[in-house]
């Protein structure tokens, strides 16, 4: 465990420790059991290595990026252009568009709240960030200074699982178009809703602003952290991304986008049909240990595999209660960090990750409501 204090550390290093044994509902990673047709593929892995040995990298990749993208409703996803490349995760795609971006504006507009690393990855590279709130993004024209020359948005967002809609992301398009900004879109949970799965990429081409789309496979599947991060931009969108991908990497493992275009198969073949069914399950199971107690689920009708729970406010503020947590041996997440520019927002909040087997979240949220009762 890092030695800083609980409310001062970056998510990640919460999830960390929770990486070290206990109850972990503490990052979105899927960490629930394979399904027999995930097993399967496992069991295919030494055939898909001499498979991905003998075959044409560049075949292998735009085959895993179609049948992912296309699987989630991106059919205008630029495969194949040379605008559309894999890196081993979506926040190694963040940094590559913060380091793009920082060479274009020196302020970001980003959504708030939202997951910390990625304030933390556009500061890292000197951004200033400019908080916007979800509603205002919806409304498609936030109100911005001249000095902003990019918007960052999180859709669904994470932790609260708000989703831009159609007409919003339209409306911010063309607002981004008329007033020259780049528009920047981490849409890592997307597969978990199907009301983000409307096709991005038709809207932003037609926009005629200049974008850049962060995917990520690392949210759905148990792989142990095999999975690609997918960075798109568009044909006018004037940012140095392929010579930063080119410093990062030359490939990823043509073995991992072998594994993963039989996973996005599966998830076409009914896998996404049981990975919605897991997470509604276990949103449920959550709501129902929560049902008439102190505690209530802060957001009913998010999709997405984590849930924010808000903390009544004669029990332990969300950073004592994470402590208690970890002490009893479950790891959740404070919501402090989520609000990167006002953290005492999230000072009634925890999150549960919902990847995982049902009993874990049970057993978690009974955890939960036992620690603030003996409060
Ligand atoms: N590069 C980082 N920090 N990765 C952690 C991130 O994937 C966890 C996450 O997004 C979540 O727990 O919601």
């Amino acid at each position: 465990p890092s030695g800083a204090e609980p409310d001062r550390r970056n998510l990640t290093s919460m999830e960390t420790d929770a990486l070290i044994g206990g109850l972990n509902v503490s990052d979105g990673h899927p960490r629930m059991p394979l399904t027999a047709a995930q097993r399967a593929i496992v069991d295919s892995l030494p055939a898909l290595f001499d498979e991905a040995e003998k075959r044409v990298f560049e075949e292998i990749e735009a085959e895993a990026q179609q049948a992912f993208l296309h699987g989630i409703g991106q059919h205008r996803a630029p495969v194949g252009t040379g605008r559309l490349v894999s890196c081993y995760s979506s926040s190694v795609a963040m940094d590559i568009t913060a380091r793009a971006l920082a060479h274009r504006t020196d302020t970001i507009a980003l959504v708030h709240p939202t997951f910390d690393n990625i304030p933390d990855l556009l500061r890292g590279r000197g951004l200033k960030l400019l908080p916007v709130p979800e509603a205002e993004l919806t409304g498609g024209e936030p109100e911005l200074p001249d000095e902003v020359g990019a918007v960052f948005v999180t859709t669904p967002n994470n932790p609260t699982g708000w989703v831009l809609s159609e007409d919003g992301l339209r409306r911010l398009a063309a607002f981004c178009a008329r007033t020259g900004r780049v528009l920047a879109m981490d849409t890592c949970f997307r597969a978990q809703d199907e009301r983000a799965q409307y096709d991005t990429y038709a809207i932003l081409e037609e926009s005629g602003a200049q974008w850049v789309v962060i995917e990520d496979t690392g949210k759905l599947w148990p792989t142990l952290e095999l999975k690609a991060g997918f960075l798109a931009w568009g044909e006018h969108t004037d940012l140095p991304l392929l010579e930063y991908f080119s410093d990062v990497l030359l490939s990823v493992s043509p073995l991992v986008l072998l594994m993963l275009t039989r996973f996005a198969q599966d998830a076409e073949r009914g896998g996404y049909a049981e990975l919605h069914g897991l997470i509604a399950r276990n949103r449920r199971a959550l709501a129902q240990v929560l049902d008439g107690g102190p505690v209530r689920l802060t957001d009913p009708d998010a999709r997405i595999s984590v849930a924010r729970v808000t903390l009544p406010e004669d029990g332990p503020d969300a950073v004592a209660l994470y402590d208690e947590l970890v002490r009893r041996g479950t790891h959740v997440l404070p919501c402090g960090p989520f609000h990167w520019d006002r953290p005492q927002d999230g000072v009634r909040q925890v999150r549960l990750a919902l990847a995982r087997s049902g009993e874990d979240v049970v057993r978690a949220a009974r955890a939960l409501v036992d620690a603030v009762r003996a409060h």
